[in-house]
């Protein structure tokens, strides 16, 4: 395992999505040890052979791009999610078969459905990994996962677009704040221009710069900030938001009762509640 930083960098090896046939036992085993450990030890991870085509994730960048410069009264038909004291738009899709603005960016819907059925493939080969790593039944996740982006799941692919930074901007204005997202894991796919932050387990901020051809991904628990305020270029980014099926029980995996169980839909509801209030 190398790393960027601190945030450990993994190799998907056999589990890459262009790997035809099925990894072999030692495999699965291997990346699932190592993004346990990586999410043990600070959170985040970056994959790296993950096998995502790189066309299809510029391609849907390229529409994300003509989608946010449409104008505001064509954008907001869309429900685009706009962030109080944060200089960023966002767009979240989760079924291809949605609305979209098909007359104003015909490429999208083709785009986020390739897109979303590549993440929702990736995701699975992470999640039985994952549950391999901490040696539980390999299909632990993946069968509480069933329904990635249907009306049963809140999983759902993020467009992302952060605006230059004007000169006059207030100082208290950021880009993104410190959060932790609510889901199982996130996939991040950035572009070149950096300025991700994460939260390491002694509560200090790294840097989690774009490593070429590697995505990053976050189990729920650790804060990702973004104080770019000084930022001059655009920066977009894509994110791929997994999350259990909505009637799961999310409960300790010891029996313990240090935290109250609650369904999946019940979790995402309050954390959505609670939500930019950063
Ligand atoms: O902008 C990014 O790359 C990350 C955004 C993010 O963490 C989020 O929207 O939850
Ligand atoms: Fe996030």
């Amino acid at each position: 395992m190398t790393s960027q930083g601190i945030v450990p960098i993994v190799d998907l090896g056999q589990l890459s999505l262009a790997h035809a046939s099925e990894p072999s036992r030692d495999e699965w085993l291997r990346v699932g040890k190592s993004v346990a450990e990586a999410f043990q030890n600070i959170g985040f991870v970056y994959l790296k052979n993950h096998g995502v085509p790189e066309t299809q994730v510029s391609s849907l960048v390229a529409s994300g791009g003509r989608f946010f410069d449409l104008d505001l009264k064509t954008k907001n038909k869309f429900d685009p999610a706009n962030f109080k004291h944060e200089l960023r738009e966002a767009y979240d899709i989760k079924r291809s078969d949605g609305e979209f603005p098909d007359g104003e960016v015909p490429a999208l819907r083709r785009d986020a459905d390739a897109f979303i059925n590549t993440c929702k493939a990736l995701s699975l080969r992470i999640l039985k990994a994952m549950a391999l790593g901490i040696d539980l039944d390999e299909s632990f996740f993946v069968d509480t996962h069933q329904e990635i982006c249907s009306d049963n799941n809140a999983s759902c692919m993020r467009l992302l677009h952060y605006p230059p930074v004007p000169e006059d901007v207030p100082a208290e204005a950021i880009r993104c704040g410190a959060h932790t997202d609510y889901g199982t894991i996130t996939l991040l796919f950035q572009d070149d221009i950096g300025g991700l932050q994460v939260r390491d387990r002694q509560n200090q901020w790294v840097n989690a710069d774009p490593v070429p051809g590697a995505i990053l991904v976050n189990e729920h628990r650790v804060l990702i900030p973004k104080e770019e305020k000084r930022m001059k270029a655009s920066r977009r980014s894509v994110v791929f938001f997994v999350h259990p099926d909505d009637p799961v029980l999310i409960k300790p995996l010891d029996t313990s009762s240090t935290y109250p169980i609650v369904t999946a839909r019940e979790h995402v509801l309050r954390r959505f509640k609670e939500t930019y209030t950063y």
